[in-house]
């Protein structure tokens, strides 16, 4: 068986798939690409928030110090035309004192210049302070105009006195408003630093944040991917390493549409295939190892039949030498040296034995040493000797092995003792040609001498004849006195028949009481002569165990070439003849001539058309009345075949009924007669009163076939008769043959009721045995004795006899043949218990034995 398995197609199998690829590159390109841009935009946005923080410090910063600076400028230059102011009046050098008067001046106009924007800052935030100090500022403006002028006019006291009174107070003033300002300013300032500073801290931890959160995300978002990846590398992972350790699971499902998803499928094409594989693996392994099972335990049978073959050939009572191509001896088992009485030498050709006979042996041994040289095989038989002079058959056989080139490599050399199988073919070969008996050749030794004789005879243009001879009486001899008897007198017959004949002439025993003798003649009167003398040599009684027996021959003859070419042929007709010379009185001979021919050709012809009388309806049952001797009132009826044939006419049932016997043709036409003789039976059976007895005749060739005894109950059970109302007719000649199986049936009869009568009693042996042996209810008297009653004493005392016997056995007696009334009365009056005859009615068809008898059962009785 082929395990080998394809590998499976590769499935795809259920995933979850996204409907767009995503490669890990770009995912992760992605992925990166998305924290790159998210960190740039934290920095970026970061970046841009300390910026706005920075900014909005240095605004504040800028804000509040510009205020403050201006502040201080304007303290400075107020305190510079303070100075200027107070050292005006003590300048002494007329020429510098316009100098410092313009000084004054210009210090005047660039605090008013500086002043101006100042106070409009201040109006909006400080608006008080702003209209103090432009009020003040405006009086110390026009004071320090008064005392320029003052100083123009060089009355430096007056400015003198200004400078020291009014100008005092209003710079006093202006300082104060100054310095109110500037520490106003720098608490301002000092706040707004603080505010842009925590703002810019705020932004800053905003950032931080703001990082820290994209940073989680992107953490999250790598730690989501990896774990995704890891999760779905896991699977492969895992599946990869239970299917490393053998274990098929599922296919593996992987989401996704990646290259993990890929190797997911790949994994699972791949975990199919090695399915697929370790399958055929599998299915390939246990094929291999049943191969190897299967070769290991052919390995084994091979050994011991090895073994075994080395044992048959070791133990083998066949000679056994095996040589090499060139003739040397590898091998001789024990029997080669048992056979040939001498070991193996070294070369095959000084083994071998030497022949018993050279001269008939020449041949077979120059064809084995032509086989030897040639290496080829052969095989013959001689006979040989060995070294202690005793002899033997040897079947010698030589086998070329042959390599498969065919080219020989050994000899293989069987000598086998068949000593006694030729001592036993001998003895087969004798009996297949001798009688065992009488040591005379057989009918096939007898038909080859025939054949010899007849070609002699055409070759030399003589005749021979052939004899067939029958012992009248031996039948009588072997079965009264047995076997042993019968054996003896065969003997002394061949001696008889050897003691007529020349040597070269053939007597031969064809089996039984029947010899031939085979005879070269010139003309058919030598056949006569030694006919006669056959004859005459029979004549004188023989001994039989103490006892002298008669036994007289009947010799049919037949010649070459008058009567026939062929061995066969002249056999037949010599057998006809010898019926002829039986016809004549036995004792005798004749020779074939044209009417036996003639006659057995009608036989012949008769069979032929006896073969389809039945189906033509050619054959009828006709039924001869039985009565009882008492009253003449009608007990049964026998049924007696009748062949009407067209050409024919009336064929007489003892012309017939033999050729029918010697078909077996009485088989099936039997069985019909049996068959309408219970139809009739049972349709009378009623009208003649519950007595009324079928009975029928059965031949020996009847009782020959199975299942005989079923055929019967059958028909009876067919026709529905009581069994005991049908009675099977049988003759002496039956017991005779058979006696073992013919009493089995005729017990079996018995056994489901049907009797059985013995037919024609007084014609053969009517041994008193027979009736003993057998389980006979009826036996009937022949007519040949009833015939002669009134004038025979002779018969008269054996009809008595044979009823008393009858009677002492408890058996029915039928007595046949009757035809007159003082037969008919002398029968009653010996109480036998049924008559038959012409005197009450012959056989009739069924319609007419109706008519005649069922309807009026004893009309006819005595009538006559
Ligand atoms: N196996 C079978 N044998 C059969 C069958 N039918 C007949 N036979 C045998 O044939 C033999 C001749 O028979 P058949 O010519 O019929 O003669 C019978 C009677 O007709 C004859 N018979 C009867 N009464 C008288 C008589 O008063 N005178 C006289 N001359 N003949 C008479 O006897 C024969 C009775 O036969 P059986 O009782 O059987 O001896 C004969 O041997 C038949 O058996 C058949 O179907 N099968």
């Amino acid at each position: 068986m082929n395990h080998m398995h394809t590998p499976s197609p590769v499935v795809d199998m259920p995933v979850r798939r996204s409907p767009f690829r995503q490669s890990l590159l770009v995912r992760l390109s992605m992925m990166f690409a998305l924290g790159g841009l998210l960190v740039v935009a934290i920095l970026l946005i970061g970046n841009r928030v300390l910026e706005d923080a920075k900014q909005r410090l240095e605004d504040t910063v800028i804000r509040q110090v510009q205020p403050l600076a201006a502040t201080h400028r304007l303290q400075t230059r107020s305190n510079e035309l303070r100075t200027l102011e107070l050292e005006l009046p003590t300048v002494r050098d007329v020429f510098a004192l316009p100098q410092y008067a313009e000084r004054m001046q210009v210090e005047i106009e660039a605090m008013t210049a500086e002043l101006t924007p100042f106070l409009a800052v201040l109006a909006s935030s400080r608006p008080d302070d702003a209209r103090r100090l432009e009020r003040h500022w405006a009086s110390y403006r026009g004071d320090l105009q008064e005392v320029i002028r003052l100083a123009g006019k060089m009355d430096l006291a007056a400015a003198e006195a200004i400078t020291s009174t009014r100008t005092r107070t209003a710079h006093a003033a202006i300082s104060s408003i100054l310095r109110e300002l500037v520490g106003a300013t720098e608490q301002a300032a000092t706040e707004a630093y603080r505010q842009a500073r925590d703002e810019q801290q705020r932004q800053q931890r905003f950032f931080l944040i703001l990082s820290l959160g994209g940073f989680l995300f992107l953490a999250a978002g790598l730690v989501i991917f990896a774990r995704s990846l890891s999760r779905r590398l896991r699977t492969v992972r895992d599946a990869a390493t239970r299917l490393a350790a053998g274990e098929h699971r599922a296919p593996i499902a992987i989401s996704g549409n990646d290259e993990i998803s890929d190797l997911g499928q790949a994994f699972n094409a791949m975990q199919e295939i090695v399915v697929s594989r370790e399958r055929s693996l599998r299915a390939a392994q246990e094929e291999l190892e049943d191969r190897v099972a299967q070769r290991t335990q052919a390995l084994a049978t091979a050994n011991a039949r090895l073994w075994m073959l080395s044992q048959a050939v070791e133990q083998n009572p066949i000679g056994v030498l095996i040589a090499s191509a060139d003739r040397s001896v590898e091998y001789a088992n024990a029997a080669y040296v048992r056979v040939t009485g001498r070991p193996a030498d070294a070369r095959l050709a000084s083994s071998l034995p030497e022949a018993a006979d050279p001269e008939r042996s020449r041949e077979v041994d120059a064809a084995f040493r032509a086989a030897l040289l040639a290496a080829r095989d052969w095989d013959g038989e001689r006979r040989s000797r060995r070294p202690d002079g005793s002899e033997y058959w040897e079947h010698v056989r030589l086998v070329a092995m042959r390599t498969e080139q065919g080219r020989p490599e050994h000899l293989l050399l069987m000598r086998e003792d068949i000593t006694e199988r030729r001592t036993q073919e001998e003895k087969v070969a004798y009996q297949a040609y001798y009688d065992g008996l009488t040591a005379l050749p057989n009918r096939t030794l007898a038909l080859d001498r025939l054949q010899q004789a007849t070609g002699r005879a055409t070759r030399e243009g003589t005749m021979c004849a052939v004899m067939f001879i029958d012992l009248d009486n031996f039948k009588q001899i072997n079965d009264t006195l047995g076997h042993v008897a019968g054996d003896e007198l065969l003997c002394q017959a061949s001696v008889r028949l050897r003691s007529v004949i020349r040597a070269e002439d053939t007597v031969a025993r064809l089996g039984g009481d029947e010899f031939l003798i085979i005879l070269g003649v010139a003309q058919a009167s030598d056949a006569d002569a030694v006919a006669t003398k056959i004859i005459q040599a029979f004549a004188p009684p023989f001994q039989i165990e103490g006892r002298e027996f008669a036994a007289s021959p009947s010799i049919g003859v037949s010649l070459f070439p008058d009567d026939g070419n062929d061995p066969s042929v002249l056999l037949r007709n010599a057998d006809l003849a010898m019926y002829e010379a039986k016809d004549a009185g036995r004792n005798t001979f004749r020779f074939f001539n044209q009417k036996i021919h003639d006659d057995s050709v009608a036989r012949m012809e008769m069979e032929r058309e006896l073969r389809g009388a039945l189906e033509r309806g050619e054959l009828q049952v006709h039924f001869q009345p039985l009565v009882a001797a008492r009253d003449g009132r009608l007990v049964g009826a026998e049924a007696l075949l009748r062949w009407t044939h067209p050409l024919l006419g009336r064929v007489p049932p003892d012309r017939f009924i033999p050729i029918a016997e010697q078909s077996g043709l009485i088989v099936s036409i039997g069985n019909w007669v049996l068959d309408q003789a219970c139809t009739h039976a049972a349709r009378w059976r009623e009208a003649c009163g519950g007595e009324f007895v079928i009975a029928v005749n059965v031949s020996p060739r009847q009782f020959a076939t199975p299942g005989l005894v079923d055929t019967i109950r059958a028909c009876v059970e067919r026709h529905a008769i009581p069994r005991n109302q049908l009675e099977i007719e049988v003759t002496e000649g039956l017991l005779i043959r058979n006696p073992g199986e013919v009493r089995e049936a005729m017990l079996a009869l018995e056994a489901i009721g049907v009797t059985v009568a013995l037919d024609d009693f007084g014609t053969g042996y009517s041994s008193l045995s027979y009736l003993r042996a057998f389980p006979f209810h009826t036996i009937k008297i022949d007519r040949s004795f009833i015939r002669d009653l009134s004038e025979d004493a002779e018969d008269c005392a054996l009809v008595v006899a044979a009823i008393r016997m009858a009677r002492a056995l408890g058996l029915r007696v039928v007595a046949e043949g009757v035809e007159t009334e003082v037969q008919s009365r002398f029968l009653t009056l010996q109480e036998s218990d049924v008559l038959q005859g012409y005197l009450f009615g012959p056989p009739i068809p069924p319609e007419d034995f109706v008519a005649d008898w069922v309807h009026n059962p004893t009309r006819k009785a005595f009538s006559s």
